[in-house]
C-alpha cells in the first residue's frame, strides 16, 4: 500500500508570553510546542546603541515527547511573615499566571532527561487555555500507558531497586498521571507465579520489571505462559507457533548486566527507561523457546551460553553475595580454566533478506530488516505454513571441540561490551546469531574476548564461525539417550569419571569434561541436549531501539533552527 503523505500540522493556539522574563512567540500545533524569543527592545552594540534585532534560537518540543503540564504556583512574599511561600495561582499577582510543560530531552550516551519550561501569561484565562489545549494533545496519544503493574526485585544488582524506583522512577510516573500497582518481591519467581496465575491483567497497560536480566525473564515467563495459557496452546510442544503477548513491558534496570535494557533503549539509566515508558514507545522483541525432547524447558531474549558463559554463570551463582563484579571474579576464573566441550550443533540458517551476523547493519531505531515480513512471522499468522518454512531450509551439522557456544538472540550490548556479544544482531527479525568458538589457545580466546570491548571484529579469528539461524540443537558428545541427568549424576563410565574428577580438582588443565551447563539469560538449564527456535516478535518492550547517533547527539534536530 502506499504511503499517504502527512498533512501538515494544525495550528492549535498561539500567544505572546513570557519566558524567563523575555517575551516569547508560543506556538502549539498538532506535532509540536514551540517558542522563540521575540526581540523587544534594541540591543546595545559597542558603536551602535541601535543594533540589528534579532531572533534568539526556537525550542521545538514534539507534542509525543511532552510528559505533562501544570498550571503553576508561583512562589510570592507571604504579607504576614516576609518568607517566600508558595500560592496558589488565583492569588498570584496577575502577571504570575504560568504553566509548566515537562518534556523529554535527550543528554549523552543514548540518555533521556525530564526538562521543564514554565511559560508566564498576562491571564489566568490565558493560562488555562494553554494548559487545556496541550492536555487536550496529549489525550489524543493512546499509545501511552495509565495504569501500570509493577515488580520490584529488592535483591537484583547492588541491592538498589526498590530505591531507585521510589526515587527516580515513581516522581515521573506520578508527574505523568500514570497509576501503578506495586508489588515488591519476597521470593524468587514470585513475580512469574503471580503474572501466570493471579494478577487481574486486563486492569493494566503494561507490566514494568525493577530489576535485571534475570528479573525480566521472570516477567516474560509469566507473560508468556499465561498467554499460551489462555489460548490453550502446549508450550511443550516445539513445534507450535506461540501467541504474542499484548502487553508491553517496561524494564527499570537495577540488575548486573542488565543487556536487554541496555540493547534495547541504549544505555541502562532508570529516568532514562521511565521516560520511554510514560510516551508508550514500542518495539517488538524476538524469544528463543528451549526444549529437551519434548518438554519446554524455558524462553531467552539475551544469551543463550553453552560452556565459557555457563560456567560463568555456574561458579558466579556461589559469588552472588558480591553482586556485579562476581561476573568478572568467575569470568577469569573460568578463563584460566579453559575448558572445551564436545558435541554436534545442528541449526536451520535464516532467510538471506535478514543480512548476515557480520554485515555491519546495526538493528537501530525503526530497523528496516525488523520491519521485513519474515518467513517466521508468516508462520504466526497461518499454522499451515509452519511445516511448508520449516522443510524448505536444509539443516547444517557442525561437531567439534567448543569452548563457547552462543547464540544471541538480539546485540547482548551492555556496559561490559557496549556492541555486545554479536553487534548486527537484530531484536525483532525472529532470527538469532549462533557463535561457535572452537577449541584454541588461551591467548587467542583472550584476544577473542577482548574484542568484545572494543571496535575490533570480534568474529575475525580462524577458531570462530558465526551463523544467523531460526532453530537449532544442541546434544553433548557424551549423550545418554534415557537422561542426561543420571549421566550427570554417575559422570558416565569408570574413566570418565576419574578424568573429570582430575579436572575438577586441576581446573587449570586445558581438557574436556563431559557437560558444561547452557547459560539462558541468567539462569542454569538442567539440561545440555536442547532444540530451541526463535519466535518472531513474541513480546513488545516500552523501547524503542536504539536511536541513531545525530538524533541524540544534538538536544533536538530543530533546537538550533
Ligand atoms: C578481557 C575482558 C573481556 C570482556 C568480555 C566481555 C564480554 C561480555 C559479553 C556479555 C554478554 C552478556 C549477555 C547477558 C547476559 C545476561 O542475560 C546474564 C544475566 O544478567 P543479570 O545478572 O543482569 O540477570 N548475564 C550474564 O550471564 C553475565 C555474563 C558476564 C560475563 C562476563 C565475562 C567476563 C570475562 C572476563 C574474562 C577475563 C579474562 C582475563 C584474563 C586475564
Ligand atoms: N525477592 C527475591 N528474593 C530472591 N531472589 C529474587 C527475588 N526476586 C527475584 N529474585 C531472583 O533474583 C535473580 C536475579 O535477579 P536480577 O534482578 O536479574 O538481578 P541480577 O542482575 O543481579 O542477577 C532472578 O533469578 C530472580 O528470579
Ligand atoms: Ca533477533
Amino acid at each position: 500500500m502506499e504511503k499517504q503523505p502527512k498533512p501538515p500540522p494544525l495550528l492549535l493556539l498561539s500567544s505572546q508570553l513570557s519566558f524567563q522574563n523575555r517575551v516569547c512567540e508560543v506556538t502549539l500545533n498538532s506535532a509540536f510546542l514551540s517558542w522563540k524569543e521575540v526581540e523587544t527592545r534594541p540591543k546595545r552594540t559597542s558603536g551602535n546603541i541601535y543594533g540589528p534585532l534579532k531572533a534568539a534560537g526556537s525550542h521545538y518540543v514534539p507534542v509525543c515527547e511532552i510528559i505533562s503540564v501544570q498550571e503553576t504556583e508561583e512562589d510570592c512574599p507571604s504579607t504576614d511573615t516576609g518568607k517566600w511561600q508558595k500560592v496558589p495561582q488565583s492569588v498570584a499577582e496577575s502577571n504570575q499566571h504560568a504553566f509548566t510543560v515537562s518534556y523529554v530531552e535527550r543528554t549523552q550516551k543514548h540518555r533521556w532527561r525530564c526538562s521543564e519550561v514554565t511559560l508566564h501569561c498576562t491571564d489566568r484565562t490565558l493560562c488555562l487555555q494553554w494548559v487545556q489545549a496541550i492536555r487536550e494533545q496529549l489525550s489524543l496519544l493512546t499509545i501511552r500507558p495509565k495504569h501500570l503493574l509493577v515488580y520490584i526485585n529488592p535483591y537484583g544488582g547492588k541491592h538498589h531497586g526498590k530505591r531507585i524506583y521510589e526515587q527516580k522512577v515513581a516522581p515521573i510516573f506520578s508527574r505523568a498521571s500514570i497509576s501503578t500497582d506495586v508489588i515488591v518481591t519476597e521470593r524468587a519467581n514470585h513475580a512469574r507465579d503471580h503474572l501466570k496465575t493471579e494478577a487481574d491483567l486486563k486492569k493494566y497497560d503494561g507490566v514494568v520489571c525493577v530489576g535485571g536480566d534475570g528479573m525480566f525473564s521472570e516477567i516474560i515467563h509469566g507473560l508468556i505462559s499465561r498467554t499460551q495459557c489462555d489460548s490453550g496452546v502446549d508450550q511443550d510442544c516445539s513445534d507450535e507457533p506461540l501467541i504474542p503477548c499484548s502487553l508491553r513491558i517496561g524494564i527499570i534496570p537495577a540488575g548486573s548486566t542488565d543487556c536487554i535494557c541496555y540493547a534495547t533503549v541504549g544505555s541502562n539509566d532508570p529516568v532514562t527507561s521511565a521516560l520511554h515508558i510514560v510516551v508508550g514507545d514500542s518495539q517488538p522483541m524476538d524469544v528463543c523457546s528451549i526444549h529437551h525432547n519434548k518438554t519446554f524447558l524455558r524462553y531467552s531474549v539475551s544469551l543463550l551460553g553453552y560452556g565459557f558463559y555457563g560456567d560463568v554463570l555456574t561458579d558466579s551463582e556461589r559469588k552472588r553475595w558480591m553482586g556485579p563484579a562476581r561476573y568478572d571474579i568467575s569470568g577469569v576464573k573460568t578463563f584460566l580454566s579453559h575448558r572445551y566441550y564436545e558435541g554436534t550443533i545442528s541449526f536451520l540458517p535464516a532467510d538471506e533478506n535478514v543480512g548476515t551476523p557480520r554485515d555491519k547493519l546495526q538493528c537501530r531505531s525503526g530497523c528496516d530488516i525488523c520491519r521485513l515480513p519474515s518467513a517466521d512471522k508468516q508462520v504466526s499468522k497461518d499454522e499451515e505454513s509452519v511445516s511448508d518454512t520449516e522443510t524448505k531450509g536444509v539443516w547444517k551439522v557442525i561437531r567439534g571441540k567448543f569452548l563457547a557456544i552462543n547464540a544471541a538472540c538480539m546485540s547482548c550490548a551492555c556496559p561490559r561490551s557496549p556492541k555486545g556479544l554479536s553487534p548486527s544482531a537484530h531484536l525483532a527479525d525472529g532470527t538469532a546469531d549462533l557463535i561457535l568458538v572452537r577449541k584454541c589457545s588461551r591467548f587467542d580466546f583472550l584476544r577473542h574476548l577482548l574484542r568484545h570491548t572494543n571496535k575490533d571484529d570480534q568474529f575475525d579469528h580462524p577458531f570462530v564461525e558465526v551463523y544467523r539461524v531460526r532453530q537449532f540443537r544442541f546434544t553433548p558428545r557424551y549423550e545418554d539417550t534415557d537422561s542426561e541427568l543420571d549421566l550427570r549424576e554417575t559422570e558416565g563410565s569408570g574413566r570418565k569419571r576419574f578424568f573429570s574428577q582430575i579436572c575438577r580438582e586441576h581446573p587449570a588443565c586445558s581438557c574436556s569434561l563431559a557437560h558444561s551447563s547452557w547459560n539462558c539469560d541468567g539462569e542454569i538449564l538442567p539440561h545440555a541436549a536442547i532444540q530451541v527456535r526463535v519466535h518472531c516478535q513474541l513480546i513488545k518492550l516500552f523501547a524503542r531501539g536504539i536511536e541513531e547517533q545525530s538524533v541524540f547527539e544534538e538536544p533536538y534536530a530543530f533546537s538550533a533552527i
